[in-house]
């Protein structure tokens, strides 16, 4: 059995840390702050995060093949050039919608961008239900609905053989399935293959690993737990100093290491006390078992 050991590496109090990716090229870990309005990247080598501030909640990054990122900010999909500091608006969605921003989102392995909307919550998991849609952003910047009635639109990623698509509405709390077509990017055949357990709170952000098992972030209950999709059954749980974990996934030398984003929105004085790393990004070193490279966006 491997040790596993966790460290807070940035503890910059974000207010809702989210959508962590790493970023090969650089040796950097990405994601962003979604109410502080800011994409980030993360040096192992200074241990220092870089920020870039934008005109909305940002609640997703992704890089792209020709270079740079590409983010979801507001209800639009955006390109970002980092070195600059200048984002464009590729897209907009949820154009109907007066209250509704993009949540989680992630590219799958043919280079299409997968995101979904949410109403703007109230306070933490507390909103106007059924707002939410999942859409793909294709290389080609047309966009595509699958399907809208969605509350929280969270975690997403693909199973090793490109033939399933797992996905979290988070206040169904239950991880679901679809049967995914990647030549034409069709999901179908929607069931749940997890179920979450009270003690594990709302299920938010998610990853695989190379094994195909799904690792995912349970947001106020502290914790990314390791499920099964073939048998539903969760094969591991890790406890972090924090409450509200809110994604992870997997970088550093050979995606041998896990990150994991947490928030600080909601939370009082008191609990903040109790819990200084909340808004943290942390590492997990000493799981045994390794992630993917993400997918950059092909447009
Ligand atoms: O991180 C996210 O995905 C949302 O934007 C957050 O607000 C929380 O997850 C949500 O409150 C709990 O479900
Ligand atoms: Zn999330």
């Amino acid at each position: 059995m491997s040790s596993v050991r966790i460290e807070c590496v940035a503890s910059e109090g974000y207010r809702i840390g989210e959508s962590p990716v790493w970023d090969e090229k650089e040796g950097e870990l990405l994601y962003v702050d979604i109410t502080g309005r800011k994409v980030c990247r993360w040096s192992p080598l200074t241990r220092q995060a870089q920020a870039i501030a934008v005109d909305a909640p940002v609640s997703s990054v992704a890089l792209r093949k020709s270079g740079d990122y590409v983010i979801t900010l507001g209800t639009r999909f955006a390109a970002l050039k980092w070195n600059e500091g200048l984002v464009t608006t590729i897209t907009q969605v949820d154009k109907d919608k007066a209250n509704t921003r993009f949540n989680d989102g992630k590219v799958d392995p043919a280079g299409r961008y997968f995101a979904g909307t949410m109403a703007e919550e109230i306070r933490p998991a507390v909103l106007e239900r059924h707002q939410g849609s999942l859409y793909t952003l294709f290389p080609d910047l047309s966009v595509v609905k699958h399907f809208d009635q969605v509350d929280i639109s969270n975690g997403l990623d693909w199973s090793l053989d490109h033939r399933t698509f797992f996905y979290i509405d988070s206040l169904s709390y239950s991880v679901d399935a679809f049967d995914y077509d990647l030549q034409t990017g069709k999901i179908g055949n929607r069931r749940s293959i997890y179920k979450l357990e009270k003690e594990e709170s709302i299920p938010d952000g998610m990853c695989i690993d190379t094994e195909g098992k799904l690792w995912v972030a349970c947001y106020d209950g502290g914790r990314v737990i390791r499920l099964d999709p073939e048998t539903g059954k969760r094969l591991q749980t890790v406890k972090l100093p924090v409450d509200k974990t809110t994604s992870c996934c997997f970088g550093g030398k050979d995606y041998s290491e896990m990150y994991v984003t947490s928030a600080s929105d909601g939370m009082d004085k008191e609990w903040l006390s109790r819990q200084p790393q909340a808004g943290g990004i942390f590492k997990i070193t000493g799981l045994g078992v390794k992630g993917i490279p993400p997918y950059p966006f092909a447009g």
